[in-house]
């Protein structure tokens, strides 16, 4: 018997990498014999998570999200928690969790993948209830997600000239961070909670973070200069960054935050507002994910 897969398309997703005709490669690519497809396309903001959690009531084996990661976030949270398995088409500029599970960004590639995949658990999040699956953080890269959801400006160039724009006008404020029993009274630039171990386009925030260890990596980055700021970028990309003598790493099971000025948030990079209390929490392999087959997890 055939297995059903929803394929949820976001059409407004990947905007700067030019149009990708995702439904003509399903029907060059996909394997007919395996799988039974249904394509359907997002009308709004949030249609996501209903189409998903839909799905999910029918008993869909598996449901695929083909956009970036604000896509995937919202069929994720559609599927966490039930046998429904996710499926990533990457068509985003990030793709952090697709990215971490290994899963191509060529789009025809990964649809090769996906005709071999395999299902597998992983570990979900919350921040302030807000579930994500990647990376959540408070601070300079929350900052960051404003800044970018407010622009109408996308692509990597655009991010990069921005973040070294607001570098330069981010002042660092003073939280007091609760885990693993221990207290910290801390000036943050930027603390970041990690499920999967990168931002995205391979900037590896956690680069020790295992999706299926029931652990939320914590990565705390008191103070930056431009100096300090260089050497924290190059820990990104060469995945140094635990190591790094301006960053702090943890694994911890929950965090909690408290501040007496707000902090804005995000989680899997979409900015969620702000708040003066922070809790994030982990569900051990709550969600199901198609992986390719004997993909090395990173
Ligand atoms: N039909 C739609 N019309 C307008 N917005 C939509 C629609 N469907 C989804 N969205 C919204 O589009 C936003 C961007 O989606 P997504 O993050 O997948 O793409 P992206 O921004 O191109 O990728 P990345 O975040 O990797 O750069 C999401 O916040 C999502 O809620």
């Amino acid at each position: 018997m055939r297995t059903q897969i929803k394929f949820i398309i976001n059409p407004v997703s990947g905007r700067t990498k030019g149009g990708v005709d995702v439904p003509g490669l399903l029907n060059q690519l996909l394997d007919k014999e395996r799988f039974e497809p249904e394509i359907v396309f997002t009308q709004y903001a949030g249609h996501a998570t209903e189409i998903a959690r839909e799905a999910a009531a029918e008993k869909i084996p598996i449901v695929c999200a083909v956009g970036g990661d604000g896509t995937v976030n919202e069929v994720a949270r559609g599927l966490m928690g039930t046998q429904t398995a996710l499926a990533i088409l990457p068509k985003g500029s990030g793709n952090g969790l697709a990215r971490h599970l290994g899963i191509p960004m060529n789009v025809s590639h990964a649809i090769n993948i996906l005709n071999q995949g395999q299902p597998s658990a992983i570990d979900t999040c919350t921040i302030n209830n807000h579930p994500f699956f990647c990376t959540a953080g408070i601070g300079f890269d929350a900052h960051v997600s404003s800044v970018f959801a407010a622009s109408t400006r996308r692509g990597l160039q655009t991010y990069v000239q921005m973040v070294l724009r607001e570098f330069f006008n981010f002042k660092p404020q003073v939280a007091e961070l609760a885990l693993n029993g221990q207290k910290l009274k801390t000036s943050c630039f930027v603390v970041a909670f990690a499920n999967a171990s990168q931002y995205g386009n391979n900037a590896y925030i956690a680069p020790m973070a295992d999706i299926r260890d029931g652990l939320v990596d914590v990565c705390l980055i008191r103070h930056l200069n431009l100096a300090k700021a260089i050497g924290i970028s190059y820990g990104l990309i060469t995945k140094q960054i635990a190591t790094s003598p301006d960053a702090e790493y943890f694994k911890t099971q929950e965090i909690l935050v408290k501040s007496e000025h707000a902090f804005k948030f995000h989680a899997d990079g979409e900015y969620m507002g702000e708040a003066t209390s922070f809790k994030v929490q982990i569900m051990p392999l709550t969600l199901h994910v198609i992986v390719p087959r004997e993909e090395g997890l990173n």
